[in-house]
Protein backbone atom coordinates (compact mmCIF):
# COMPACT_ATOMS: atom_id res chain seq x y z
CA UNK A 1 0.00 0.00 0.00
CA UNK A 2 3.11 2.20 0.90
CA UNK A 3 6.52 1.88 -0.82
CA UNK A 4 9.43 4.21 0.08
CA UNK A 5 12.39 3.98 -1.85
CA UNK A 6 15.70 5.46 -0.82
CA UNK A 7 13.74 8.57 0.24
CA UNK A 8 16.49 11.62 1.19
CA UNK A 9 15.75 14.89 2.25
CA UNK A 10 17.85 17.66 2.45
CA UNK A 11 17.42 20.88 4.26
CA UNK A 12 19.96 22.79 2.86
CA UNK A 13 22.99 20.65 3.03
CA UNK A 14 21.67 19.36 5.83
CA UNK A 15 20.05 15.50 5.69
CA UNK A 16 17.05 15.82 7.55
CA UNK A 17 16.28 11.91 5.83
CA UNK A 18 19.03 9.79 4.73
CA UNK A 19 18.21 7.51 2.23
CA UNK A 20 15.41 5.74 3.96
CA UNK A 21 13.80 2.63 2.70
CA UNK A 22 10.37 0.87 4.12
CA UNK A 23 7.11 -0.13 3.05
CA UNK A 24 3.15 -0.69 4.67
CA UNK A 25 0.62 -3.72 3.59
CA UNK A 26 -2.61 -3.18 3.65
CA UNK A 27 -3.83 -3.38 6.84
CA UNK A 28 -0.89 -2.41 8.44
CA UNK A 29 -0.53 0.03 11.43
CA UNK A 30 2.48 0.90 11.80
CA UNK A 31 4.19 3.43 15.02
CA UNK A 32 7.19 5.68 13.54
CA UNK A 33 8.82 6.84 16.54
CA UNK A 34 11.41 8.43 17.12
CA UNK A 35 13.23 11.55 19.57
CA UNK A 36 12.98 15.21 18.52
CA UNK A 37 14.23 16.17 15.41
CA UNK A 38 14.39 12.20 14.08
CA UNK A 39 13.05 12.95 10.83
CA UNK A 40 9.78 12.02 11.43
CA UNK A 41 7.42 14.61 10.56
CA UNK A 42 9.90 15.56 7.67
CA UNK A 43 8.99 11.87 5.99
CA UNK A 44 5.58 12.30 6.22
CA UNK A 45 5.31 14.99 4.52
CA UNK A 46 7.56 14.36 2.11
CA UNK A 47 5.24 10.91 1.69
CA UNK A 48 1.84 13.33 1.18
CA UNK A 49 3.55 15.73 -0.81
CA UNK A 50 3.69 18.70 1.16
CA UNK A 51 7.74 18.60 1.05
CA UNK A 52 9.32 18.19 -1.99
CA UNK A 53 11.85 15.14 -1.71
CA UNK A 54 15.39 15.27 -2.61
CA UNK A 55 15.53 11.86 -4.36
CA UNK A 56 13.96 8.78 -3.90
CA UNK A 57 10.82 7.06 -4.89
CA UNK A 58 7.65 6.85 -2.95
CA UNK A 59 4.29 4.85 -4.29
CA UNK A 60 0.86 5.25 -2.48
CA UNK A 61 -1.52 2.05 -3.99
CA UNK A 62 1.20 1.27 -6.30
CA UNK A 63 1.06 5.03 -8.14
CA UNK A 64 3.47 7.68 -7.44
CA UNK A 65 2.53 9.31 -4.55
CA UNK A 66 2.68 13.27 -6.55
CA UNK A 67 -0.03 11.73 -9.01
CA UNK A 68 -3.76 12.44 -7.75
CA UNK A 69 -4.95 8.93 -8.22
CA UNK A 70 -2.69 8.49 -5.17
CA UNK A 71 -3.74 11.52 -3.34
CA UNK A 72 -7.28 9.94 -3.50
CA UNK A 73 -6.20 7.32 -1.22
CA UNK A 74 -4.89 9.26 1.71
CA UNK A 75 -5.60 11.51 4.78
CA UNK A 76 -2.86 13.34 6.25
CA UNK A 77 -3.34 14.82 9.64
CA UNK A 78 -0.78 16.97 10.40
CA UNK A 79 1.23 17.57 13.54
CA UNK A 80 -0.13 21.67 13.86
CA UNK A 81 -3.71 21.42 12.53
CA UNK A 82 -4.59 24.31 10.31
CA UNK A 83 -8.46 25.36 9.77
CA UNK A 84 -9.75 28.11 7.94
CA UNK A 85 -11.02 30.85 9.81
CA UNK A 86 -13.90 32.01 8.34
CA UNK A 87 -15.76 28.00 7.95
CA UNK A 88 -17.32 26.88 10.70
CA UNK A 89 -16.83 23.34 11.46
CA UNK A 90 -19.49 21.75 9.96
CA UNK A 91 -18.33 24.02 6.97
CA UNK A 92 -15.33 22.24 7.32
CA UNK A 93 -16.88 18.42 6.81
CA UNK A 94 -18.94 19.96 3.70
CA UNK A 95 -15.87 21.28 2.15
CA UNK A 96 -14.29 17.96 2.41
CA UNK A 97 -16.98 16.61 1.15
CA UNK A 98 -17.39 18.44 -2.12
CA UNK A 99 -13.95 17.91 -2.51
CA UNK A 100 -14.19 14.52 -2.27
CA UNK A 101 -17.56 13.68 -3.83
CA UNK A 102 -19.00 11.85 -0.25
CA UNK A 103 -22.30 10.30 0.15
CA UNK A 104 -24.30 10.87 3.29
CA UNK A 105 -21.81 13.92 4.87
CA UNK A 106 -23.86 15.02 7.07
CA UNK A 107 -24.60 11.96 8.74
CA UNK A 108 -21.48 10.82 8.61
CA UNK A 109 -20.21 14.16 10.31
CA UNK A 110 -22.73 14.26 13.27
CA UNK A 111 -21.04 10.53 14.26
CA UNK A 112 -18.09 11.76 14.27
CA UNK A 113 -19.13 15.31 15.80
CA UNK A 114 -20.15 12.61 18.86
CA UNK A 115 -17.43 10.92 18.77
CA UNK A 116 -15.36 14.40 19.40
CA UNK A 117 -17.51 16.39 21.35
CA UNK A 118 -18.05 18.76 18.88
CA UNK A 119 -22.00 18.49 18.23
CA UNK A 120 -22.09 21.52 20.56
CA UNK A 121 -19.56 23.29 18.34
CA UNK A 122 -20.44 22.65 14.63
CA UNK A 123 -21.67 26.03 14.23
CA UNK A 124 -18.53 28.04 15.33
CA UNK A 125 -15.81 29.60 13.29
CA UNK A 126 -12.65 28.00 12.49
CA UNK A 127 -10.59 31.06 13.91
CA UNK A 128 -13.02 30.77 17.44
CA UNK A 129 -11.67 27.40 17.68
CA UNK A 130 -9.16 26.30 21.07
CA UNK A 131 -6.09 23.71 19.53
CA UNK A 132 -7.58 20.51 20.49
CA UNK A 133 -10.61 21.37 18.66
CA UNK A 134 -8.79 22.07 15.88
CA UNK A 135 -6.87 18.83 15.95
CA UNK A 136 -10.11 17.45 16.27
CA UNK A 137 -11.90 18.86 13.43
CA UNK A 138 -8.58 17.77 11.06
CA UNK A 139 -9.32 14.32 12.48
CA UNK A 140 -12.75 14.37 11.71
CA UNK A 141 -11.92 16.04 7.86
CA UNK A 142 -9.53 13.23 7.44
CA UNK A 143 -11.89 10.44 8.59
CA UNK A 144 -14.80 11.64 6.42
CA UNK A 145 -13.34 10.56 3.04
CA UNK A 146 -13.08 6.61 4.36
CA UNK A 147 -9.33 6.52 2.79
CA UNK A 148 -7.58 3.59 2.73
CA UNK A 149 -4.34 4.80 4.29
CA UNK A 150 -3.85 7.20 6.89
CA UNK A 151 -1.25 9.37 7.86
CA UNK A 152 -1.16 10.34 11.16
CA UNK A 153 1.90 13.13 12.81
CA UNK A 154 1.43 13.21 16.34
CA UNK A 155 -2.17 13.04 16.61
CA UNK A 156 -2.84 13.08 20.63
CA UNK A 157 -1.23 16.24 20.99
CA UNK A 158 -3.50 18.96 22.32
CA UNK A 159 -5.87 15.78 22.85
CA UNK A 160 -8.17 15.54 26.11
CA UNK A 161 -8.12 12.38 28.02
CA UNK A 162 -11.63 11.48 26.37
CA UNK A 163 -10.72 12.25 22.82
CA UNK A 164 -7.40 10.72 23.26
CA UNK A 165 -9.35 7.42 24.36
CA UNK A 166 -11.77 8.43 21.79
CA UNK A 167 -8.82 8.51 18.89
CA UNK A 168 -7.53 4.97 20.31
CA UNK A 169 -10.90 3.70 19.87
CA UNK A 170 -10.76 4.55 16.44
CA UNK A 171 -7.39 3.50 15.28
CA UNK A 172 -8.74 -0.01 16.56
CA UNK A 173 -11.90 0.13 14.41
CA UNK A 174 -9.88 1.50 11.01
CA UNK A 175 -7.24 -1.02 11.72
CA UNK A 176 -10.75 -3.65 11.89
CA UNK A 177 -11.55 -2.16 8.91
CA UNK A 178 -8.75 -3.29 6.75
CA UNK A 179 -7.14 0.62 6.86
CA UNK A 180 -3.51 0.85 6.29
CA UNK A 181 -2.21 3.27 9.34
CA UNK A 182 1.05 5.10 9.86
CA UNK A 183 1.11 7.03 13.09
CA UNK A 184 4.17 8.95 14.40
CA UNK A 185 4.06 9.78 18.03
CA UNK A 186 5.87 10.15 21.18
CA UNK A 187 3.55 8.72 23.00
CA UNK A 188 4.69 4.97 23.06
CA UNK A 189 2.36 3.46 25.29
CA UNK A 190 -0.47 4.78 22.79
CA UNK A 191 0.70 2.51 19.81
CA UNK A 192 1.73 -0.26 21.57
CA UNK A 193 -1.89 -1.76 21.95
CA UNK A 194 -2.77 -0.93 18.09
CA UNK A 195 0.66 -0.92 15.92
CA UNK A 196 1.12 -4.31 14.02
CA UNK A 197 4.71 -2.86 13.52
CA UNK A 198 7.07 -0.37 15.06
CA UNK A 199 9.78 1.83 12.90
CA UNK A 200 12.19 3.83 14.80
CA UNK A 201 14.13 6.60 12.93
CA UNK A 202 17.52 8.65 14.43
CA UNK A 203 19.20 11.55 12.71
CA UNK A 204 17.41 10.73 9.54
CA UNK A 205 17.75 7.10 9.61
CA UNK A 206 15.56 4.01 10.30
CA UNK A 207 17.48 2.26 13.25
CA UNK A 208 14.54 -0.28 14.15
CA UNK A 209 11.39 -1.69 11.63
CA UNK A 210 10.45 -4.71 13.56
CA UNK A 211 6.97 -6.39 14.00
CA UNK A 212 6.08 -6.04 17.76
CA UNK A 213 5.94 -9.66 18.29
CA UNK A 214 9.70 -9.73 18.04
CA UNK A 215 9.76 -6.93 19.77
CA UNK A 216 8.15 -8.70 22.63
CA UNK A 217 10.63 -11.22 22.30
CA UNK A 218 13.59 -9.10 22.40
CA UNK A 219 11.68 -6.97 25.83
CA UNK A 220 11.53 -10.45 27.08
CA UNK A 221 14.93 -11.23 26.45
CA UNK A 222 16.05 -8.50 27.72
CA UNK A 223 13.76 -8.12 30.59
CA UNK A 224 12.59 -4.66 29.09
CA UNK A 225 9.80 -2.42 28.07
CA UNK A 226 9.39 -1.31 24.40
CA UNK A 227 10.35 2.46 26.29
CA UNK A 228 13.59 0.65 27.54
CA UNK A 229 14.26 -0.67 23.54
CA UNK A 230 13.31 2.73 21.70
CA UNK A 231 15.73 4.43 24.55
CA UNK A 232 18.50 1.85 23.62
CA UNK A 233 17.95 2.33 20.11
CA UNK A 234 18.21 5.69 20.32
CA UNK A 235 20.69 6.46 22.37
CA UNK A 236 23.76 8.61 21.74
CA UNK A 237 26.73 6.88 21.43
N1 LIG B 1 12.06 23.77 7.54
C1 LIG B 1 13.22 23.27 7.98
N2 LIG B 1 14.39 23.85 7.65
C2 LIG B 1 15.57 23.36 8.05
N3 LIG B 1 15.69 22.26 8.82
C3 LIG B 1 14.56 21.63 9.19
C4 LIG B 1 13.27 22.11 8.79
N4 LIG B 1 12.33 21.26 9.30
C5 LIG B 1 13.01 20.31 9.98
N5 LIG B 1 14.34 20.53 9.91
C6 LIG B 1 15.39 19.68 10.51
O1 LIG B 1 15.23 18.38 9.99
C7 LIG B 1 15.46 17.40 11.00
C8 LIG B 1 14.25 16.50 11.14
O2 LIG B 1 13.14 17.27 11.62
P1 LIG B 1 11.67 16.66 11.78
O3 LIG B 1 10.76 17.79 12.10
O4 LIG B 1 11.37 15.84 10.60
O5 LIG B 1 11.87 15.71 13.05
P2 LIG B 1 10.77 14.94 13.94
O6 LIG B 1 11.29 13.56 14.12
O7 LIG B 1 9.43 15.08 13.33
O8 LIG B 1 10.89 15.74 15.30
P3 LIG B 1 9.79 16.07 16.45
O9 LIG B 1 9.61 14.80 17.20
O10 LIG B 1 10.50 17.10 17.27
O11 LIG B 1 8.55 16.57 15.77
C9 LIG B 1 15.81 18.18 12.26
O12 LIG B 1 17.21 18.24 12.37
C10 LIG B 1 15.24 19.55 12.01
O13 LIG B 1 16.01 20.54 12.68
Amino acid sequence: MLEVIGLVKKYGKANAVNDITFSLQGGEVVGLLGPNGAGKSTTMKCIVGLLRKTSGEIYIGGIDHMQVGAKKLFSYIPETPSVYDLLTVKEHMQFIAQAYKVDNWQEKSEVLFETYDLTDKKDKLGRDLSKGMRQKVSICCALLPDPQILFFDEPMIGLDPKAIRNTKRIFKELKEQGKTILVSTHLIDSVESIADRIMIMKDGNIVGNDTLENLKIQMKENDSSLEDLFLELTKDE
